[in-house]
Order: structure tokens, then C-alpha cells, then sequence
């Protein structure tokens, strides 16, 4: 039948156009956050959740670092294990297709979102919440300029009833008097602007919570964040040695 005919390259490159430009584009120029649901398909997405559960079931994950330094219940803190993912690594192939497209996407939008130029991103970090109830306190991505304007959340939770395992990813747009609530479900992408526009917590999960995070940096912040470092760690190292 038709429905499962391979699309043709052209075919999946103006899907992506239009995706980008139709929808992408305006929606974080005006809300700063937008979502795309089945961004990959069934097959793809249940490739990449096969090996993100074999990162996590190798123990290639650890615990994530403290979003803040609080004394004693440091696991109350964050409960997300974390590991850096280039996608190149034996058994993440599809997690590196996956970064492909979403790399795909921002290109296509560069020059379109907001007056930034993207010319880089992080490593992919996969994260994993055990669902003991753990979540992630209300935190900015990118409070001090360090280069990062756009975050890129993939989601891999099939079946996530919120009601019942929690997990939300509740953003509070600065200066808005809504929030998003918005649940990881299975081949969901989520993009918003890393700023202080968009504090975000994950609330107490209660099922094993997959997630596939990405920074795009705007060149132009980054170069000046690695000015302030490089003056930073100069001056230290001068005061130091005088
Ligand atoms: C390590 C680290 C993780 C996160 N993750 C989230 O905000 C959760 C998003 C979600 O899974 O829905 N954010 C920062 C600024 C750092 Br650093
Ligand atoms: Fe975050």
C-alpha cells in the first residue's frame, strides 16, 4: 500500500520545509516553546528506545549533577541518572539518526529563530528518571549567557499516563499566566528557548522516564562565553601566580 511506500529523499526534505517553516518557526517566535508529535515514526522511535534502555541498563548512566548544592538530601535533588551521547558509539546508531534530523530541522529554521545563528550544539544527553518519585526542581537551562539559546527535549515514553506516573514537564513562560504542562510521550520533540524566558521543573516521576536532551548554541553568545572563561581563568591564574 502507499502508506508504507519509501518517501523519497525530496519528499521527506520538503516535509521537513514545511514542518520547519509552517510551524516550527512561528510557534517558538511566538510562544518560545513548540512541540512536534511522531517526529521519527513507530520504527524509528522504538529503535532509539531499545538503546537508550541498554545505555541505561549497561550502567553507562550517572546520577546527574545537583542542580543545586543542598547538604544531606542531595538525592532529593535530582534523581535523573545522565549520560553524554554523540551517537557514533557502538549500539547508538539510531540515537545519532535521531540527532541527525533534529540537527536537519534547526538548520532548515537558522536565521528564522529569533536573531540567533546556530552553528553548534552539545553532545546528546539521554537521561533516565527511576520513577521513585524522583523529579527535577525549577531551573532555567540558561541563566548566564553561556551560549545555549535553544533546547531540544526527545521523549520515549510509551503509553506515559501522567495521571498516573506524573513526569510533567511543567514550563512556566516568563511574564505569561499560563504554564505548559507537557507529558513525555513516545516520539515527542520539544524545542523552547533555554533562557530565563522558560523555567521548567519535571515533576516526581513514577515510572522509568526516558529523555533525549540537545543544546543548540547561538555562535555569537558562545564565542562571548568563552571570552569571559578564557579573561576569567586568566585573571585567576595571574592572581594566583603574582
Ligand atoms: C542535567 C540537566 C537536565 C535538565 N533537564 C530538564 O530540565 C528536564 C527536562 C525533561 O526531562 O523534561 N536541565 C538542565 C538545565 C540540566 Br544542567
Ligand atoms: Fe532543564
Amino acid at each position: 500500500p502507499r502508506s508504507n511506500r519509501p518517501k523519497s529523499k525530496e519528499h521527506k526534505r520538503l516535509n521537513t520545509h514545511r514542518l520547519v517553516l509552517q510551524y516550527i518557526v512561528p510557534c517558538m517566535n511566538s510562544y518560545g516553546l513548540c512541540i512536534v508529535d511522531n517526529f521519527l515514526g513507530e520504527k524509528l522511535g522504538d529503535r532509539i528506545v531499545q538503546e537508550v534502555r541498554r545505555v541505561h541498563e549497561d550502567g553507562s548512566m550517572q546520577d546527574g549533577q545537583l542542580a543545586c548544592q543542598t547538604l544531606g538530601q542531595t538525592k532529593a535533588i535530582r534523581g535523573d541518572k545522565i549520560a553524554w551521547v554523540e551517537g557514533i558509539e557502538t549500539g547508538c546508531h539510531n540515537i545519532g539518526v535521531l540527532l541527525s534530523r533534529i540537527d536537519k530541522l534547526i538548520t532548515f529554521a537558522d536565521g528564522k529563530l529569533g536573531s540567533y545563528k546556530i552553528r553548534g550544539r552539545h553532545k546528546a544527553m539521554v537521561a533516565c528518571y527511576p520513577g521513585n518519585g524522583a523529579g527535577y526542581v525549577k531551573h532555567v537551562d540558561n541563566p548566564n549567557a553561556d551560549g545555549r539559546c535553544v533546547t531540544c527535549i526527545y521523549y520515549l515514553n510509551k503509553n506515559w499516563n501522567a495521571k498516573e506516573h506524573g513526569g510533567v514537564l511543567r514550563i512556566f513562560p516568563e511574564g505569561k499566566s499560563y504554564v505548559a504542562d507537557i507529558e513525555p510521550l513516545f516520539d515527542r520533540l520539544l524545542l523552547f528557548w533555554s533562557d530565563r524566558r522558560n523555567p521548567h521543573e519535571v515533576q516526581p516521576s513514577f515510572a522509568t522516564r526516558y529523555a533525549i536532551t540537545v543544546w543548540y548554541f547561538d555562535s555569537e553568545e558562545r564565542a562571548e562565553a568563552k571570552r569571559r572563561f578564557r579573561d576569567s581563568t586568566a585573571s585567576s591564574q595571574s592572581s594566583t601566580t603574582s
